[in-house]
């Protein structure tokens, strides 16, 4: 069974069309790039995925016990709040269903330490949030995504105005975590992605999927928002 699939998934926001009759199947060990130009409906599909937005028809089937994560677009993070890079991750383990105060228990805290190690984000782990980098920042945003132990990881934009050599770090990190984790990652930077994904998933309102092989030119896809894919 896949781990997640997406059945003829349609979302209007009043009568504006945003995704329509979307299929995707997604599988253990995929790493999934969604691309598209803006206002094509990336953060939607995510958010739809997450249960953010009801969908207007289809279905959304996530294997029985199926955790995910979701990394949010980073500007939309409030990075003036008062709060350590150690909160912000503890703040991953809170319920859906919090009460507004939520006593963490310890073992929310040893995995906070477990998921700062494997980031080697130590030496952040007390700053506060305004004193970060923006690579810093997003790897805090990602350690709160995995604290809960996904088995996917949705990521809006993880690069978004970073210069090349933090998204690189950011990409091998989430290269090395696609060993064990399920990657479905919206992006603009192709040419990069290119490099790393293994699916591209092509998004204009109606997606198509396609494998990344050689015959993918990321210089000239625009054809892959219109062939037929799978
Ligand atoms: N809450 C909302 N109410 C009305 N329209 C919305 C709402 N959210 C998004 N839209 C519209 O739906 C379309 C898809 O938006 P979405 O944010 O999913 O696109 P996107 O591909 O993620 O864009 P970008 O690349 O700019 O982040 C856009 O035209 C947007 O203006």
């Amino acid at each position: 069974m896949a781990l997640l699939k997406i059945n003829n998934l349609s979302v209007y926001y009043n009568d504006y069309i945003a995704l329509q009759n979307i299929n995707l199947e997604v599988n253990k060990n995929d790493y999934i790039g969604i691309i598209g130009p803006n206002g094509s409906g990336k953060t939607t599909l995510l958010k739809s995925i997450i249960g953010d937005i009801t969908p207007d028809s289809g279905k959304i089937i996530l294997e029985p016990n199926t955790i995910i994560g979701y990394v949010p677009q980073f500007s939309t993070f409030n990075k003036e709040f008062p709060i350590t890079v150690f909160e912000v991750i503890l703040s991953g383990t809170l319920p859906t269903d919090c009460k507004l105060f939520h006593h963490y228990r310890e073992n929310d805290r040893t995995k906070v330490t477990l998921v700062i190690d494997k980031l080697k984000i130590g030496k952040l782990a007390d700053k506060q949030i305004n004193q970060l980098s923006g690579g810093q920042l997003q790897k805090v945003l990602l350690a709160r995504a995995l604290v809960t132990n996904p088995d996917i990881l949705l990521l809006d934009e993880p690069t978004a105005s970073l210069d090349t050599d933090a998204k690189e770090e950011i990409y091998n990190i989430l290269s090395s975590l696609n060993k064990e984790i399920t990657i479905i990652m919206v992006s603009h930077d192709i040419g990069m992605i290119k490099h790393k994904v293994k699916t591209f998933a092509c998004l204009n309102k109606t997606m198509h999927v396609h494998e990344n092989d050689e015959t993918i030119d990321p210089w000239h896809f625009e054809d892959l928002f219109y062939k037929k894919g799978n």
